[in-house]
């Protein structure tokens, strides 16, 4: 077992203009000292991720895109929210979105077909688009942006135009190895002055065709309700269609129109951005390590003997070397690297109490690299999940879905729909990158930006 030690480092910085937070350090004759708290000890990030379930300024231009979706929504709102989508993320439910995953995955593998012995190409782009598709296909039933009822064409939604103006002003470049400790003080100090002076809500959940296509799926939804044609079971169903069906139960009151739109929005942006983000890199880190691919590539042949047939539920628990390299990737590189939370309390923690009113940053990145991971913290190693005596014996050391009441919604899927892709694109291709030339930025997640291209070659059966 990776001996976990106390936690040495929780940070207290001092950023700019940012407003510091009070604590008592119980260690130190009680002093009172002005600080930001950088919580890197994994269990004082649970004991403020549970008493402190209001998010804080630093979600304050988010919050004006998504309104009271779950990632944003005041804490009065997301509990009630959160307790009627929970059913919804339930590993059942979620296997019967396997079909969509596999064709999307299948449409993937064909758009890398053109780049077979072609060099580098961009595989991120192509991987976000497909991911922004499958996403809206299951979420919103078939096409989010069909041609009678949206002005945009279904290949170009207006993600591009989203994501620009989310991340103007706020974009970092680092470059690996991650500085983590420096470079989420230097998150933080640019990120809060972007917050407090950006004026405007930067996405709107107004955009047209979302309205649009929101009332349509009403109207749909209502005439399916009088016909008598609804579906019970565990069947897929789309998830605007979850929405209506959660509206009828609880009132228009509880899910208006609005707060549909707002839940809409989240998911589809948190949703198909950190997927497309996680597998981008995974697949870089796949293509520089050929001993991980190699491993890979002969679970796989195991699990599939040389088919391409689709993804079953059943292949999803086999391909545990797969799931293994994506948690190492995720752990490396924590593609949401920070969270934040209001303290409308004080807050007691293992060595010092937070006093109330400010805020308090979760540092995923440095846990992620935390001693607690053993002197190879740093490498990129998948085998440690492979046996329980590598790991930390910390539950909460591996938090890239966060941690505590308000962690992702979305960890299950995310899984299902990483190793199905994967599982596509890894039997029909083998990879070749150089994580070293990798460069990587900071919008409103860390993702590359340079050195980041892969080559691909067809696998001889
Ligand atoms: C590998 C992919 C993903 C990663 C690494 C990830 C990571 C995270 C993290 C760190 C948070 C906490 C954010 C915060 O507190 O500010 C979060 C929250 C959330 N995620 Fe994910 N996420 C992923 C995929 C997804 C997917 C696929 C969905 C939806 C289908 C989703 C929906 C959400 C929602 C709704 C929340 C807010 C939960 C709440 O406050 O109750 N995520 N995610």
């Amino acid at each position: 077992m990776v001996n976990s030690g106390r936690a040495p480092f929780n940070i207290f910085a001092r950023i700019g203009s940012a407003r510091p937070v009070k604590y008592h350090d119980h260690t130190e004759d009680r002093r009172e000292v002005e600080a930001i708290p950088l919580l890197t000890d994994p269990d004082d990030c649970l004991t403020v991720a549970n008493a402190c379930l209001e998010k804080d300024i630093l979600y304050g231009s988010a919050r004006a895109c998504f309104g009271n979706g779950l990632v944003t929504a005041t804490a009065n709102v997301w509990k009630d929210q959160r307790k009627l989508l929970n059913p919804k993320f339930n590993l059942n439910y979620l296997h019967s979105f396997l079909d969509v995953f596999n064709k999307q995955a299948k449409i993937l593998v064909k758009e890398f077909e053109c780049h077979i012995d072609k060099g580098e190409f961009d595989h991120g782009s192509l991987i976000r688009q497909n991911e922004m598709k499958t996403i809206c296909q299951e979420r919103m039933q078939k096409k989010i942006f069909p041609s009678d009822v949206s002005p945009h064409p279904e290949n170009s939604p207006p993600l591009p135009a989203i994501k620009e103006k989310c991340g103007k002003g706020k974009t970092i470049e680092i470059n690996p190895p991650i500085p983590h400790v420096a470079f989420v003080v230097l998150y933080l100090a640019r990120s809060r002055t972007d917050t407090c002076c950006r004026p405007k809500g930067l996405i709107s959940t107004d955009v047209p065709s979302l309205r649009h296509i929101i009332k349509k799926r009403k109207a749909d939804h209502l005439n399916k309700l009088i016909t008598g044609d609804v579906d019970e079971g565990e069947n897929f169903k789309p998830f605007l269609d979850v929405l209506f069906e959660l509206k009828k139960t609880v009132g228009d009151d509880v899910m208006t129109d609005k707060l549909i739109r707002d839940q809409v929005t989240t998911l589809i942006m948190a949703g198909h951005d950190t997927v497309s983000h996680v597998l981008q890199l995974t697949l870089i880190l796949i293509g520089s390590y050929s001993g991980v691919q190699d491993k890979i590539y002969a679970e796989l042949q195991q699990v599939f003997e040389n088919s391409d047939r689709d993804v079953d539920k059943d292949d999803l628990t086999k391909l545990i070397y797969l799931e293994a390299v994506l948690k190492e990737s995720m752990r490396l590189y924590s593609i949401v690297p920070i969270v934040s939370r209001h303290l409308h309390q004080d807050v007691r923690l293992k060595h010092y109490t937070l006093r109330r009113g400010h805020s308090c940053v979760l540092n995923l990145v440095s846990v992620h690299r935390h001693p607690m991971w053993g002197p190879d913290a740093e490498e990129f190693k998948p085998e440690r999940w492979l046996n329980p005596n590598t790991l930390p014996s910390n539950p909460n050391a591996f938090i890239a879905f966060s941690l505590g009441k308000r962690n992702c919604i979305g960890r299950t899927y995310s899984m299902i729909s990483m190793k199905t892709t994967l599982a596509h694109i890894l039997r029909k291709y083998s990879i070749n990158a150089d994580h070293k030339k990798m460069q990587l930025k900071l919008e409103c997640l860390m993702k590359p930006f340079a050195g980041h291209h892969i080559i691909i070659e067809r696998r001889k059966k």
